[in-house]
């Protein structure tokens, strides 16, 4: 049932439900972004202003192929991870190797069978143990095992970044260059590929709305293969789910490029949630790429003709802080909540312990 060049594995999981609302991503060809496709370019362009996520077709493009390619070995490998014993995830814990990256569990109020309360889990690997930037943290064994297909995925994922960055820099009439100078592979940042996992459990309205968020930092690569991933309508306000299609990534941009672009591009708000019928009663997973501006970048609105257009707004008033210090103080929970579109960071009653308790979120 392969639908692109690289085969997936999404025909062996059941059917997204075709009686439920979607929501309105357009698809972005990568083959045609890397032709330079004029038509293509605005595509993408009016997508990143007015949603915030879009499809990327990667089937037709060969990077695109070895992104799909990556993507379907490191689902195994994460499968297999998220199955080795609790004590052996524990020992690759961001509580003993990184802040930041490594292993993270959330228990749910929901229990197993046997008692034992079911957990969402995280592992974030960085891109600069992979690049060779940085001294590698401690790793799992299937890490190390499949470093090259990892380190291949890093790759891979920052070229078709590095080239969404240079059409997003020429609509918004920035010196070539601009965004990349912001973003090298080679300098460190908080760059990583996650492993995602989400157990099967009911319906909360408190955890669906404590999952709430938007990603914090520039552009998302998004791997899926089971629906649960839903966007706020930006129009109607509506949860919509986000259907998984094989041969295309879920692309979506964070509150850094907001930020830098003083309000041009938008981050939207999205959540997971359990799966609709017939996708329920499944684990979840997920595989995401999170590319953020180099650890050393402060960021502030970028200066330029279109971009000194827009109006001051409470954005603009917050403290300065480096990208660093923002992915830290944003994934601890100190500046929590939504980055809206309108204002600054939306801070709400009642969500400051429960969102991280979900750990559905950075
Ligand atoms: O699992 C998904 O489909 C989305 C995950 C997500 O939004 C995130 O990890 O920031
Ligand atoms: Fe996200």
């Amino acid at each position: 049932m392969a639908s692109v060049g690289v085969a997936t594995s999404h025909h062996l999981y059941p059917p997204f439900p075709t009686d439920i609302t979607t929501a309105p991503l357009v698809a972005v060809s990568l083959s045609k972004l890397e032709s330079g496709d004029q038509a293509e370019s605005q595509a993408f362009y009016d997508a990143s202003k007015n949603l915030g996520f879009f499809y990327l077709k990667l089937e037709g493009s060969s990077l695109g192929e070895s992104v799909v390619q990556g993507a379907e070995q490191l689902h195994q490998v994460q499968l297999e991870f998220f199955k080795r014993p609790q004590s052996e995830k524990e020992e690759y814990a961001r509580e003993k190797i990184d802040p930041f990256f490594g292993y993270r569990k959330a228990e749910l109020k929901f229990k197993d069978e046997d008692g034992t309360p079911k957990k969402n889990e995280t592992y974030n690997m960085r891109k600069d143990d992979f690049m060779g930037n940085a001294d590698p943290l401690p790793c799992h064994p299937l890490a190390t095992k499949n470093w090259d297909v990892l380190k291949q995925y890093v790759v891979d994922c920052r070229a078709a970044i590095d080239l969404m960055l240079s059409h997003l820099e020429k609509h918004l009439q920035l010196p070539k260059g601009t965004l990349a100078q912001l973003h090298r592979i080679t300098a460190l940042s908080g760059d990583h590929v996650r492993f995602n996992q989400a157990a099967i459990q009911p319906w909360s309205d408190d955890n669906a709305r404590a999952a709430e968020h938007t990603d914090f930092g520039t552009l998302t690569i998004l791997m899926n293969w089971l629906g649960g991933l839903q966007i706020k309508h930006p129009e109607t306000q509506a949860w919509v789910y986000v259907k998984p299609m094989p041969g295309f990534a879920i692309v979506n941009l964070g509150d850094a490029l907001v930020k830098l672009t003083a309000g041009i591009l938008r981050s939207n708000i999205h959540r997971v949630v359990p799966p609709a019928p017939p996708q329920d009663g499944l684990t979840r997973n997920s595989l995401v790429y999170f590319s953020r501006p180099e650890d050393a970048v402060v960021l502030r609105r970028m200066k330029g003709d279109l971009i000194d257009q827009q109006p001051l707004s409470q954005k603009d008033e917050e403290p300065e802080m480096t990208a660093q210090e923002w992915t830290l103080r944003r994934s601890v929970g100190d500046l929590k909540g939504v980055y809206t579109h309108k204002g600054g960071l939306e801070l709400r009653q009642g969500q400051m312990v429960d969102v991280k308790q979900t750990g559905l979120i950075a």
